[in-house]
């Protein structure tokens, strides 16, 4: 089936999907771009209103002076609330530079509109809301930046105030700084258009800033997070707390805004929130040109592509920047599955040199903890400053494996203690509570008992709903079936499915 060529099959198996991805993908770009021209995003040393020096500031209120921006941006917002299939009844945008988009939005789709006021009238009707309320409608909240959520949630409490339900907000710039986190926690969930993290990514692409002022902002932006679990909430070790005793789930995006010091795991949370897919496919294939077309073709479907670089008959270093690219592409992480285990000398060498040189390209990889702390330590001497992150193995998926209990425990105790570089595990289950960790679980299958060599597989329902793991690992339940991309898909969807099972079953 593979003996054709990559671009034979690219051709063939390109769908659709990965075409208008990769086109909203330019747009949002040039959108990025085109925010920077204006000056609405700039680097430099700022004083913010809170005495703080930034090194980014955001002033979207310049854009009024462009009109075909104005309308631009007002259509994303628009696009953004049709993407999750809002419901609502009235638009509202937190005043001032909300104000005239979310007039854009209403004027030209015909939508009931409401104005928040900042202070109420001293005379006539002392209205504070003007516009006709209908106390029991849903009031969807438009904004520009947001940093903490309190002017979101100052304006959803005005409109509550009123009788109107605020579930969701709609921002153009999501700062990262825990207004996610902040408002999710007063349910009220934020839908954004641009990350910073996606806007350094783009400025960064096109050379508009350098490598050290992204860092320096990614710096500043996981320092300085606004939200701060408190009391009961942060004695249970989440900001979700619903009623004592039950705690609700954090989403994926929740996750991201938490990881506050590795910059790998938060990009990956994130992806993971805007593909709405927690799947990783395990390309166990044994030839360069099989792995790429699957990457290819696969690649809208996936979270993460997992590889085995020592199985490939044919590597070469020409094999990389091909991967590379696909990776940007389609927006997944690659995970060289090399499980570490030697001291800290050697596989500091084996991650960084040898013929696979995969700290150059894998952006994350995982290590046995049997040799001790100092496999983490090698490992991260070369990856740190490349923000590459690592995965504990704290269980395995084959019969009779070791790695149980108090081992278990002692990795994740492992992980606690590097977590700059540890983000997470491979484990059958979830093995912490703490949010920031990521759990990545192989031996998933729909079906099979096992392969007779030791495998043993687990449902994605059973993998994310009923053992709480983050994301499933496919092999052979995707490379075996006679169509790969409805098979990645189903399988996509069934971990995805399970997942908003889970948060679903939290909140009740
Ligand atoms: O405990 C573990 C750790 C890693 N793996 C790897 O995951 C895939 C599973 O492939 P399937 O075809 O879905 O069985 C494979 O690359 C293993 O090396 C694991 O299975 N169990």
């Amino acid at each position: 089936m593979f003996a054709k060529t990559r671009a034979h099959w690219t051709r063939l198996l390109s769908v659709d999907i990965s075409k208008n991805l990769k086109m909203e993908n330019d747009c949002l770009e040039r959108l990025i771009l085109k925010l920077h021209d204006v000056q609405a995003v700039k680097f430099g040393t700022f004083t913010l209103k809170s005495g703080i020096t930034s090194p980014i500031y955001f002033d979207l209120r310049v854009i009024v002076s462009y009109p075909s921006l104005m309308n631009q941006v007002s259509m994303y917002l628009y696009q953004r609330a049709k993407d999750e299939d809002l419901k609502y009844n009235s638009l509202c945008g937190v005043p001032y530079t909300a104000l005239p988009l979310a007039t854009i939005i209403c004027s030209k789709h015909e939508l009931p509109m409401l104005i928040r006021r900042k202070e109420a009238k001293d005379y006539g009707t002392k209205k504070i809301i003007e516009g006709t309320i209908h106390p029991g409608d849903t009031c969807l909240i438009i904004e520009d930046v947001v940093t903490s959520g309190s002017s979101v949630m100052e304006t959803a409490l005005v409109l509550q105030a009123e009788g109107l339900k605020v579930t969701d907000t709609i921002v153009l710039m999501d700062r990262e700084q825990g207004g996610r986190a902040m408002l999710a926690k007063k349910g009220i969930a934020l839908h954004s258009v641009i990350s910073v993290s996606k806007l350094l990514d783009v400025l960064l692409q096109a050379d508009r800033i350098d490598y050290p002022t992204a860092q320096s902002v990614r710096r500043f932006i996981q320092e300085n997070n606004t939200y701060k679990p408190s009391g009961e909430e942060e004695k249970n070790g989440s900001p979700m707390a619903k009623k004592p005793g039950k705690l609700a789930e954090l989403t994926y995006g929740d996750r991201a805004q938490l990881q506050t010091t590795h910059p790998l795991a938060a990009q990956l949370f994130r992806l993971m929130e805007e593909k709405k897919t927690n799947l990783c496919v395990s390309a166990d294939v044994t030839g360069c040109e099989d792995l790429l077309q699957l990457a290819d073709s696969l690649g809208p479907q996936m979270c993460v592509l997992k590889t085995h670089v020592d199985i490939l008959r044919d590597f070469s270093p020409a094999f990389i920047q091909p991967l590379k690219d696909l990776a940007h592409k389609h927006n997944f992480l690659i995970f060289e599955d090399r499980k570490f285990a030697d001291i800290g000398n050697t596989v500091k060498h084996q991650y960084e040199g040898g013929l696979y040189q995969i700290a150059s390209w894998s952006h994350m990889v995982n290590a046995h903890a049997v040799p001790g702390p100092g496999v983490v330590e090698g490992l991260s001497v070369v990856g740190l400053p490349l923000d590459r992150g690592c995965l504990l193995i704290a269980q395995m998926s084959s019969q009779g494996s070791l790695a149980t209990g108090d081992y278990t425990q002692a990795v994740v105790k492992m992980a606690e203690e590097h977590s700059d570089f540890v983000f997470g595990f491979i484990s059958g289950s979830k093995i912490t509570s703490k949010p920031e960790f990521l759990h990545m679980t192989p031996g998933v299958q729909m079906q099979s008992e096992g392969d007779g060599l030791g495998q043993q597989y687990s449902s994605p329902d059973d993998v994310i709903y009923k053992k709480e793991s983050d994301v499933i690992i496919v092999g052979r339940g995707i490379l075996g079936a006679s169509d790969r991309v409805k098979a990645a898909t189903e399988y996509r969807e069934a971990g995805w499915n399970a997942y908003v099972k889970r948060l679903t079953a939290s909140r009740q």
